[in-house]
Parts: C-alpha cells; structure tokens; sequence
C-alpha cells in the first residue's frame, strides 16, 4: 500500500494543494454572509455591490479548484487501485509453487476484486476526505475564534463528546470488516467451486444441492455484510445526533448574545454557517476514521499479497545440467509425521530416459515435484552437475523442467499460441516439435489448422490433443528435462506410442516418465526403470534385468498385466 502512495506522490501532493485550497476557500463563504447581511441591514449599497462583484468571482474560483480537486482526486483513485492490482497480480506469481498452491485461486481473485475495492470504499476516499474535512475544520476554527472565543470553547467541548463517544466502536468495525473480507473470500472460493464443477452438478442431478450450498455462502457473505453495516449505522447515527445538539448549542447561545446586543445578525448567520462547516468536518472525520482503521486486516492481506521490487537475487546460481541430477537420503512429508518420501538415493544422467512406476499413491508425483525444485522442505540433497539446487535460482530452475500432468492447461487462445506462448519460433524448429509431439496429426484435419481457437481452458480439443500440444510447448523451448505424469495418458495407445517412443531418440533429453503403462516394448526403450514402493525406491535397472530379478517390478508388471487381462475380458 505505502509503495504505491509513493509512487504517486506527486499526484497525491497535487490533490492535497488542490484540496486545501477548495476546502479553506469554502470556509470564506461564512465571511461573505456576514458582510452581505450586515451591509444589507445597514443600508450600504456600495459595499453590497462591491461584495456582489467580489462573490462572483470568489465562485468562478472555487469551482475550478473544486473541478480540478475532483478530477485529481479520481486519477488518484484509478492510479492507486491499478497500482495494487498489477502488485497483488505480480506477488501472486512471485510466490514459490508451494506458496501459490496453499491458497486457493479464488482467493486470489476475491483480493484483486472484493478487497481493493473496499480499500478505495473505506480507505482511499475515506483518507481523501478526511485530510479535506481537517483543513475545512481548520479554517473554521480560526474564522471562529475571530468571531466569537466563548462559542468556539462551547464547539470544542461538544467536539471532545463527539470524538470520545464514537471511538470506541474502532475495534468492533475492525473485526466485523475482518469478517467481511474473510466470508467474501469463503463465497468466491464456493461459487468458483461450483462454477466448475458445472459437468458434475448436470450428470449427478446436483442442481438442488448446488442453489442450496449457494444460498447458505450467499446468505452467510450478505448477513456479515450487515452485521457490519448494522454497526456502521449506528455509529454513524449516533454521530448525527451529537452533531445536531452542537449546532442547537450554538445558535441558542448566539440568539442570547444577540438578544444582549453582543452580536449582530450576520455574526450569527456567519456563525451558523461557520459551526456547520466546524462540526461536519468532525462528523465526517469521526465517520471515516474507523472505516480507515477497521480496513486494516484488509490493507495487512493486500500488503502480504503485494510483491516488492524484486530483490537482486545474490548468491543464487544460474543452473546449469551438462552431468547429472543426484538425490541422495531424500526425506519428504507434506504434514508432518505422515512420510511421503524416504530415503531416496538416485543419480539421473542428462540424456538418459527413465520410466518411473508404482503403485498409485507411493510417491512418484511427489519426487518429481522435488527435483524440479517445487518444495524445498526436504530432508537431504538434490544437487544438479554437483550444486545443492537450494544455492540455484528457483525461477531459472523451474525454466529448466517442463512437466506435462493428465490435465494440461490451455489458454483460451488457438493451437499455436498455445505451444509458442507468446514466443517467436522458426518454421523448421516448429515444424520439428509439431511432429515429434505428433500435434501434426490432428492439426492437419482442422480447417483453420494452427490458428484454431481451443475454448476455455481447452475445451475444444481431447484430453489428448491437449497432452500433444503440452509436449509441443516443451519440446520447442528444447527443454533440458522433460517430465511426462502420466503424460500421455489421455492418447490412444498407438499415437502414445509414437510420441515416446520419438522423444526416446531425442539425445539431448532427460526424460522421465511416470506411468502405468506396462507396455514391454517401450517400457525396453527405457535406459532404466525406477520403481517406487510406499515412498521408497524398490529396484533400479533396465526393464529386462528387473524383468529376469524377479522381484517387486516383475510382481508388479504381472500383475498390472493381470488387471488388463481382466478388463478386457470383462
Ligand atoms: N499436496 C499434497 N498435500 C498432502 N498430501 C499429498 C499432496 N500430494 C500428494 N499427497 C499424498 O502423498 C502421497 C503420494 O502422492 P503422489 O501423488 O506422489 O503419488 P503417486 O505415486 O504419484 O500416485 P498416482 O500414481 O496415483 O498419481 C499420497 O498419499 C498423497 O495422498
């Protein structure tokens, strides 16, 4: 929040003068009454016309401070929420996989929506007018104090009443807008649940459970809502009736000034106007500053979201793989005591192939995660050409791995922009990764080829067509380490076949496949099979030696032919 006031401080300078100006000048209307009315009683026409030439212009200036405060005002607005967006968007993808992945995405988008924009309802105006409100406040005080000592020490008590009173609501409105922020979160998190699960509500017939769990979040966001607004009113409410009795307060004791012939009658209408533009500017004061205070939960959530400048990144590494990938004594958990990874020893050779299986569930996913640097929370070392991969920069270390998952995700773009993402390639280097990962095959079919449009997040094309394009886009970028999570597992087995088996040429690519797919033959193209049992490494070698072992692969491969045998049959 400060770094983006500080980047507009200059327009916040010009809209403060702007303000200062509009606001004091606005004061002086109280001594342009006076005169014109004791002028008027006395008879003066000379003076009268004078102030009526002096008034005109003194309008003609306030509104083109008053336009210029207005305009400067909302530039500072739009200047500071952009500002906030872009730093929220960019802290959102400067967090580390782990980080990113511990919140949910709709939570995300409720702080770029929900929560900047009630910082610009309960902080931004609020502050704006605040600062107005204390230079009106200001000058009034002075005009007053000229006018009459004794009826601005009766205003200054009344105020000590209004400021003490509302004050201690501060710590309630904090809490219930803290409530507000955290339900809204809640309701955006539910309703993008049940956004995409739209497939699943139709097929299942959910339609009554989905409006019933949409009016629970929704009832549940409005009622936190009012429950805050219910304290805003009276809050406020009780600030409009200290303020009343003020003005009460200080007109009857002008009356009796003027009845005792202390005062004259455009003193008392100067007056009148004077504690309007004394008390309002406490009311408006009083009103706004527990908004400003109870947003701050908020402010703390955007400022934690918002990235800083980024850090010059010193003693970080640039990775490099001519060698290999070593593990060695590798401990893994997600929560504690519930081991995921044990001692895992492995050494991975740049340009080998390797086809990780398993059992679901025994940790294959994860130890992929961890060698291209997704958590680093680990028990033991992983090093790359012999550095420790935490010495190495996390984002070129991320640059150096493509994976492709089972869901793959595309951008509502088309096919080509989907591989180059925004890049220039050659033709040949295009045309290369375009049969390689066999994306020619489907995109020849198509009318507008390269240039068709995929839908949102790739619901035009198959679950395979998407996987293609995924190993398009790594193959392109001639990633040193491509790794295939299932992969290929949404292609029909002969075009699976095809692709690994091709990128089984490619020389310059470590490739490491998880899959359940037990296909001997491609499964012998393999440099080495690891296989993985409950988190740990089983057996290690190529498929025809742990074939002939006997021992946990080979059980596994029986039995995984097994379970095809059946479902054929079946
Ligand atoms: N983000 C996570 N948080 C907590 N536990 C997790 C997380 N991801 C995976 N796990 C747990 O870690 C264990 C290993 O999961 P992992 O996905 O690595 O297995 P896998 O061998 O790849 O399984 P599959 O073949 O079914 O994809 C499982 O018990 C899983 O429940």
């Amino acid at each position: 929040m400060k770094q983006s006031i500080r980047q507009n401080k200059m327009l916040l300078a010009v809209t403060l003068l702007f303000s200062i100006i509009t606001s004091a000048a606005g004061v002086l209307i109280a001594i342009i009454l006076q005169k014109v009315i004791d002028a008027a009683m006395q008879g003066d026409m000379l003076l009268f016309k004078k102030i009526v030439i002096l008034s005109v212009a003194y309008l003609l200036l306030l509104s083109l401070f008053g336009f210029m405060y207005a305009i400067c005002s909302k530039a500072l607005i739009r200047n500071l929420t952009l500002s906030l967006r872009e730093r929220v968007f960019r802290g959102v993808f400067r967090r580390n996989a782990e980080e990113f992945t511990s919140s949910n995405t709709a939570d995300y988008l409720s702080a770029l929506t929900n929560d900047i924009k009630l910082l610009e309802d309960n902080y931004i105006q609020p502050l704006l007018l605040t600062l107005q409100n204390v230079v009106v406040f200001a000058a009034s005080l002075i005009i007053l104090l000229y006018l009459s000592p004794l009826i601005t020490l009766i205003l200054v008590v009344c105020m000590i009443l209004m400021f003490t009173v509302p004050s201690l609501f501060g710590k309630a409105l904090q809490d219930k807008q803290s409530a507000v922020s955290a339900q809204m979160s809640i309701f955006t998190t539910s309703v993008k649940d049940l956004l995409s699960g739209y497939e699943v509500i139709k097929s299942y017939a959910m339609g009554k459970h989905t409006e019933q769990k949409f009016q629970q979040e929704n009832t549940a966001a409005a009622n936190t809502r009012f429950a805050a607004d219910r304290l805003f009113a009276a809050n406020e409410s009780l600030s409009e009736t200290l303020a009343i009795l003020t003005q009460f307060s200080v007109v009857f004791i002008a009356a009796y000034l003027i009845i005792s012939g202390d005062f004259s009658a455009g003193s008392l209408v100067a007056l009148v106007q004077l504690s309007g533009g004394f008390v309002g500017p406490v009311l408006v004061v009083m009103q706004n500053l527990p908004k400003i205070q109870g947003v701050k939960p908020v402010v703390q959530r955007i400022n934690d979201l918002a990235s800083e400048e980024a850090q010059p990144k010193s003693g970080l590494l640039e990775p490099v793989f001519n060698e290999n990938l070593e593990i060695s004594r590798l401990h893994f958990a997600y929560q504690q005591g519930n081991q995921v990874l044990s001692d895992i020893n492995l050494s991975l050779q740049k340009g080998k192939k390797y086809a990780l299986v398993g059992r679901s569930g025994c940790g294959k996913s994860t130890l992929v995660k961890l060698l291209s640097g997704y958590y680093d929370r680990y028990e033991g070392s992983i090093t790359l050409d012999g550095i420790n991969i935490k010495q190495l920069d996390p984002e070129r270390l991320q640059q150096m791995t493509a994976t492709i998952h089972q869901n793959v995700y595309m951008f509502d773009t088309d096919i080509k922009q989907n591989i180059c993402l925004h890049e220039e390639f050659s033709e040949e280097v295009m045309e290369t990764a375009l049969h390689t990962s066999g994306v020619h095959k489907f995109v020849e079919k198509m009318p507008s080829g390269l240039l068709t449009t995929v839908g949102e997040n790739g619901s035009q094309l198959s679950g395979g067509q998407r996987q293609r394009i995924a190993v398009a886009r790594a193959l392109i970028r001639s990633k040193p380490i491509l790794i295939l999570d299932e992969g290929t597992s949404a292609i029909d087995m002969q075009t699976a076949y095809e692709i690994e088996s091709r990128l089984l040429t490619l020389k310059e690519l470590t490739l490491m496949t998880i899959t359940h797919n037990m296909n001997e033959e491609l499964l012998g193209l393999y440099d080495e099979i690891i296989y993985m049992e409950n988190g740990r490494i089983a057996e290690v070698g190529s498929f025809h030696v742990l074939r002939a072992r006997g021992g946990g692969f080979a059980a596994f491969c029986s039995l995984h032919k097994g379970d095809v045998a059946e479902a054929l049959q079946a």
